[in-house]
């Protein structure tokens, strides 16, 4: 942003200008008053463009990473390893407000369950979808064996968390009028096996909302309405746990091909820990917590340890769902690197923003595109080959990699293949598509693994800091 001055209508030779003849005691109390109101207002405009001008130094002297992928490939919790690794007070600061991130992922996959089983409101759902609402119903009571009074109990004992969702939706959106719980859910459609996303857009300050306290009369209400949502869980859990253990209702998810705990977010095996009254999330917890980014966010770090050869990185973390990648070319300027998420685990799986199309042929139309760009030609690649745990899972419990990659012919299922099949293709893809040679780095990630990323991270930033050093000309 630039600030230019407002032009001043008239502008006197001197400053202050001589005072008119004849002036009498009035008017020059009121022109001294004018004189100095002119004066403070100047001095604030001096003070914002100052202000500007250090921001902007300061980012030309600040690594900036652009995070670039589809939805769910892990760019968000990549950036919250770099929070970790480089500045772990800000990080370890901020875990409350990622507990209401975690007590809201766990409480959308309790309603998600309520919806699906028998007699649950899925008809909203069941219409996005064509279907009836009758159709989910029936489909479970055939194959769930749950009977009608357990399911009465189930419901009844957990209806207070639809509030406490409401509370919790509300307040992570709440500087944001647009973004209440009713939008958020219209704009997240329903879809059949998945429980809803929480998503807040970027810069709304949702982590200062969870902390801050509240003066005027209205807010002063808000940090007990938190209280009493962790309250209502805490006194839910033992029942959400019973619901989830029931083997009746894991053999309903089941028959409905629903893998809970595949998905994003997913909490229901640790909800007594979760929900207990004093429980303070772990770093694990912060980055398996699932909070959809809406937009571009614009995250600094400031480095905390000394001998770190950069001391502040900007990352600008994108929203990576269809409707949002217009949204990233701006950025695509005076970048020191981009890095590019593939989840590769996601190769037996479809879009949610569009059911036709496979999610790594997605992942492979969306780096050409990045690779083709004129914009990034002189930039540096680095290519995180994410979610290798849950590739790893899938490939060793028999789902065949080729019948999704045709390509793959008969190569092995196994997972050291596939990643080198995987690493070879998007290679290959940079070569043809680049408009020159780039530097290209490639790593097979697992961004929940905090350990293993931090190994990772520090190539990264040797990497971009070498790359940096040889463009600036200092070696
Ligand atoms: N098991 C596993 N989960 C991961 C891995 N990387 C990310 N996740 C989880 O996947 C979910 C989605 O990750 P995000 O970082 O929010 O994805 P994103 O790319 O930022 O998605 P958008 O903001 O929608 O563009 C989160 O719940 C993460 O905890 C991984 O390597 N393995
Ligand atoms: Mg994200």
């Amino acid at each position: 942003m630039r600030w230019s001055k407002p032009a001043t209508p008239t502008i006197p030779e001197t400053w202050p200008p001589h005072p008119p003849p004849g002036e009498t005691e009035l008017e020059r109390a009121v022109r001294l008053e004018e004189e100095k109101e002119a004066r403070r207002r100047s001095e604030a405009i001096d003070r914002e463009i100052e202000q500007e001008r250090l921001e902007q130094r300061k980012l030309r002297h600040s690594t900036r990473v652009l995070l670039l992928g589809q939805a769910e490939s892990g760019k968000s919790t990549v950036l919250k390893n770099f929070q970790l690794h480089f500045a772990p007070e800000a990080f370890h600061a901020e875990s409350e407000a990622w507990r209401a991130v975690i007590h809201l992922n766990l409480i959308r996959s309790v309603n998600f369950i309520l919806d699906l089983l028998p007699g649950g409101p899925s008809s909203l759902h069941s219409s996005l979808h064509g279907e009836s609402s009758s159709h989910h119903s029936r489909q479970l009571s055939e194959n769930a064996l749950l009977d009608d009074s357990l399911l009465r109990h189930f419901r009844v004992r957990l209806s207070p968390l639809r509030q406490v969702e409401l509370i919790l939706v509300q307040r992570l959106s709440a500087d944001d009028p647009s973004r209440a719980a009713v939008n958020v859910e219209e704009a997240m459609p329903w879809y059949y096996g998945r429980a809803s996303e929480v998503s807040i857009r970027g810069g709304s300050g949702w982590k200062a909302l969870l902390r801050r306290k509240w003066n005027t009369s209205q807010a002063a209400t808000r940090p007990d309405e938190l209280d009493k949502a962790r309250q209502i869980l805490h006194a839910c859990r033992q029942d959400i746990a019973e619901l989830w253990g029931h083997p009746d209702v894991q053999h309903g998810l089941e028959a409905e091909g629903v893998v809970l705990r595949d998905q994003s977010g997913f909490f229901l095996d640790e909800t007594l820990r979760v929900a207990a009254a004093g429980y303070e999330p772990t770093p694990l917890d912060i980055l398996r917590a699932r909070l959809q980014t809406l937009g571009v966010e614009q995250h600094t770090i400031s480095v905390e340890r000394f001998g770190e050869p950069s001391h502040r990185w900007v990352f600008y973390d994108v929203g990576g769902a269809k409707g949002q990648r217009a949204s990233w070319v701006p950025f695509f300027d005076d970048i020191d690197a981009i890095l590019f998420l593939c989840p590769m685990s996601a190769f037996n799986e479809v879009m949610l923003e569009d059911r036709r199309l496979n999610r790594l042929l997605d992942s492979f139309n969306l780096w050409k595109t990045i690779c083709m760009s004129r914009l990034l030609r002189g930039t540096t690649f680095i290519l995180l080959l994410n979610k290798s745990d849950i590739l790893q899972s899938k490939l060793a419990a028999g789902v065949p990699f080729a019948r999704y990659v045709k390509s793959y012919k008969d190569g092995p299922n196994e997972f050291d293949h596939v990643c080198e099949y995987l690493k070879r293709k998007f290679v290959a893809m940079c070569k043809h598509n680049s408009a020159r040679e780039r530097q290209l780095h490639v790593h097979v990630t697992c961004a929940t693994d905090i350990s293993t990323t931090a190994i990772v991270i520090n190539r990264i930033k040797d990497a971009i800091v070498v790359n940096n050093l040889i463009s600036s000309d200092y070696i």
